[in-house]
């Protein structure tokens, strides 16, 4: 059913067709220090990707998306709040229409310009699909963008694909890319259990939300800007604020791996 995130298909519609939406356990939700749980039994966590698992790039209307080969314990993702290696699958971004905000998750107020999420699910279910319809099928590594003077050049390479992709169903090869080479110098985060944060929200996600976001430049930040959420021979429309507003966070517990 065609969702959205302006006017009558956007995020406080979505629950008409996606009832799962209005549910206890979704995202992207406010982190707040005062409501934060340091908790020191939180080990560290780890990606081991390989470069080659890399495949395609593409712009699905609703974002920009890296897929990666997931058909066996290629790229993963281990430690943390996670029991196992979860496989990676894919990779996408979030952003605004300006670069005051953008971000899905919200740290004591602050809306960054972007967000980026690296979807990993759990190789224990038979395939994604079923993983999708498990409390612990998903683990999402959630990377803030934060504009700034220098920033850090392995963006540069998803970056200059984007004139290939300008369009909805635009799809160009994405080989060799180790998507470590994005994260930020700390490895600290806060980690909750949440939801897709798109129809049709699956409460299937352990989020890892790095506490360090990564320097991305007003221009590189303008790049993303220039997709078009419509398909080539359609009227312009900027792919822009494909963010959902931060949710009710009811009964959980947001823990930090630092004091
Ligand atoms: N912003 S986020 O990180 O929360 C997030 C990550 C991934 C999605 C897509 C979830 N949906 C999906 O992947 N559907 C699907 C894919 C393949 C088959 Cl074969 C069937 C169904 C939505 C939000
Ligand atoms: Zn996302």
């Amino acid at each position: 059913y065609p969702w959205g995130y302006d006017g009558d298909n956007g995020p406080d519609q979505w629950h008409k067709n996606y009832p799962t939406a209005k549910g206890r356990h979704q995202s992207p939700i406010e982190i707040n220090n005062k409501e934060v749980h340091y908790d020191r039994s939180l080990l560290p966590w780890f990606a081991s990707y390989d470069p080659g698992a890399a495949k395609t790039i593409l712009n699905n209307g609703k974002t920009c998306r890296v897929v990666f080969d997931d058909s066996f314990d290629r790229s993963v993702l281990r430690g943390g709040p996670l029991q196992g290696v979860y496989r990676l699958r894919q990779l996408h971004f979030h952003w605004g229409s300006s670069d005051d905000h953008g971000s899905e998750h919200v740290v004591n107020g602050v809306r960054y310009a972007g967000e980026l999420h690296l979807l990993h699910w759990n190789p224990k279910y038979s395939n994604y699909l079923d993983a999708v319809r498990r409390t612990d099928g998903i683990a999402v590594l959630a990377i803030f963008l934060q504009v700034g003077k220098t920033p850090k050049p392995e963006m540069k390479r998803i970056l200059e694909e984007i004139n290939a992709i300008k369009t909805k169903g635009k799809e160009a090869p994405f080989p060799n890319f180790d998507p470590s080479i994005l994260f930020p110098k700390s490895h600290d985060y806060w980690t909750y259990h949440g939801s897709f944060t798109t129809p049709p929200c699956e409460e299937c996600i352990t989020w890892i939300v790095l506490r360090e976001p990564i320097i991305v430049s007003s221009d590189q930040m303008a790049k993303l800007r220039s997709l078009s959420k419509n398909a080539e021979n359609e009227p312009d429309l900027p792919l822009v604020d494909n963010w959902r507003p931060t949710q009710p966070r009811y009964f959980r517990m947001v823990s930090a791996s630092f004091l």
